[in-house]
């Protein structure tokens, strides 16, 4: 099998990242069919052997960063025509196909990534200790979560997160390093079910001390007492990354 690999940063959330690359299909002239998909971190499809021994496979990876959600692509095909045919025409095509088809895709995203809303939350860290909160009202009353909160049409992700713990604790947080993305289930502020996520950023406090102005209590845990609250469940999948943080020195 050849193979060829690319990697584009996409201006959306991982969900819809996912959703986008999946209704566009793939650049190829034959129908592939999907061997595994799992929501919203990687999918593989496959065609072959079809006539004489032609094989393709095509997989994706989706990465939450800072930034963005990476999709990372391979591709190996062969096409039984001969390694010369493999090694240079047809990876000449496939390079072109696929140049063209990410171009189109991360547009895609970027424009559908519009109309989704997406939550910011901070593990504001002190010592080996990090702020939770628990919600005091609506249908997830009593759960604890990440402070924090959602994004305004065209705000800063960072800008949001900021905001948010000036208006929810009264603090001002110093945002430091992205700690992951996981979907929400439901539909947030009447959006697409599923479609939003939310994004959790390490933080100190710069100042002040954080007060419940909106939740029903604030405390600060350990790592041995994360996995004791009762989560709100979206927020689970975040927990080895925020243990990992506590646990530097
Ligand atoms: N802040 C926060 N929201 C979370 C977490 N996990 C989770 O599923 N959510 C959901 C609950 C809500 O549906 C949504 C955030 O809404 P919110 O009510 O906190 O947002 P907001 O502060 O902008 O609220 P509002 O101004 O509309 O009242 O995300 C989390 O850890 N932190």
């Amino acid at each position: 099998m050849y193979r060829l690999r690319f990697t584009t940063v996409v201006a959306a959330p991982l969900t819809v990242a996912f959703d986008v690359a999946r209704a566009l299909g793939r650049p190829w002239p034959f129908p592939l069919e999907e061997v595994e998909s799992v929501r919203p971190v990687r999918d593989l499809y496959a065609a072959g052997p079809g006539r004489g021994r032609r094989r393709l496979t095509h997989e994706r990876w989706f990465t939450a960063t800072a930034t963005g959600t990476v999709v990372d692509e391979q591709v190996d095909w062969e096409s039984g025509l001969g390694g010369l045919v493999d090694r240079t025409v047809l990876r000449r095509r496939v390079r072109r196909a696929m140049r063209r088809h990410l171009d189109s895709y991360a547009a895609a995203a970027a424009v559908r990534a519009l109309d989704v809303v997406q939550v910011v939350g901070a593990a504001v860290v002190r010592g080996d200790r990090v702020l939770v909160a628990q919600r005091g009202s609506g249908p997830l009353a009593g759960l604890w979560e990440f402070p924090g909160g959602k994004v305004e049409p065209g705000e800063d992700h960072l800008a949001a997160l900021v905001r948010e713990c000036a208006e929810e604790l009264g603090v001002v947080v110093a945002p430091a390093e992205f700690l992951g993305e996981v979907p929400l289930d439901g539909s947030v502020a009447g959006g697409a079910p599923g479609a939003s996520t939310l994004r959790v950023w390490a933080a100190r406090l710069a100042d002040g001390e954080p007060v419940a102005r909106e939740h029903r209590e604030l405390r600060w845990v350990r790592t041995a007492d994360l996995d004791g609250l009762d989560w709100i469940a979206a927020d689970r999948p975040l927990l080895p990354a925020v243990r990992a943080l506590l646990a530097r020195p």
